[in-house]
């Protein structure tokens, strides 16, 4: 079974897109959605990714964003996968040059194959609970509406932190795990001992 990804999401400062790369971060997320306390400008985005190493993913985090605003991130930050959190079609996430993910907000009567058969060309179909305001609300889901035998990478967001994500892994088995506020001390604000503690608890569960 291979090692569960693991994408942290919703870096603002330098010191921690360091710390999230040296503690083991498979991914970083980016977030260009204004509303959001953890909304990057593009200046910021691209200081930020600029200090990513070869191997961890620059991903860029949108919640139903016009064309232009996407490629006028692209000309100046390397994203390599776009991670779309709102009520995107799949024509909205297609023919932007990179893959892309599309996030599920599950709650009760959410049909995930249903879902999923409507974005047939996301890599990934990410399951995030259900909040107003779109995402990055520290909620967790009840993980039982996702069918097993789900049959596409699945990413597992949504609450989640260093109390549950060992629990997550172990009963889901995802292909990634996501998390913002889980290991934050304050919105936007990451800390290191619970990124490390984030890590290690997905570690454990992979065994
Ligand atoms: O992080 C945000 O501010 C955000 C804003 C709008 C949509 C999604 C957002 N983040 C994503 O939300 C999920 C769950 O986050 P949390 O761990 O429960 O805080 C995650 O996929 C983030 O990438």
């Amino acid at each position: 079974m291979p090692r569960t990804r693991i994408k942290i999401c919703g870096l603002t400062r330098p010191q921690d897109v360091r710390a999230a790369v040296e503690l083991g971060a498979d991914a970083i997320g980016f977030v260009f959605y204004p509303p959001s306390p953890r909304a990057l400008s593009i200046d910021r985005a691209a200081e930020l990714a600029a200090l990513l190493p070869p191997f961890v993913t620059a991903v860029g985090l949108f919640v139903n964003p016009v064309r232009e605003e996407i490629q006028a991130v692209l000309e100046r930050v390397p994203l390599q996968l776009l991670q779309f959190h709102g009520d995107e079609s799949e024509a909205d996430c297609a023919g932007h040059g990179r893959p892309w993910i599309k996030a599920a907000r599950m709650r009760p009567g959410v049909d995930l194959v249903e879902f999923s058969a409507s974005h047939p060309h996301a890599s990934g179909i990410l399951v995030d609970a259900f909040v107003e305001g779109y995402g990055g609300g520290g909620k967790t889901f009840d993980w039982s509406l996702i069918p097993e035998g789900f049959g596409r990478p699945l990413v597992l967001s949504g609450g989640l932190d260093a109390d549950n994500v060992a629990e997550a892994v172990r009963r889901l088995r995802p292909w990634a795990v996501d998390v913002s506020s889980g290991v934050e001390s304050g919105k936007g604000i990451k800390d290191a001992a619970r990124i490390a503690a984030f890590i290690d608890g997905v570690r454990q569960a992979d065994g």
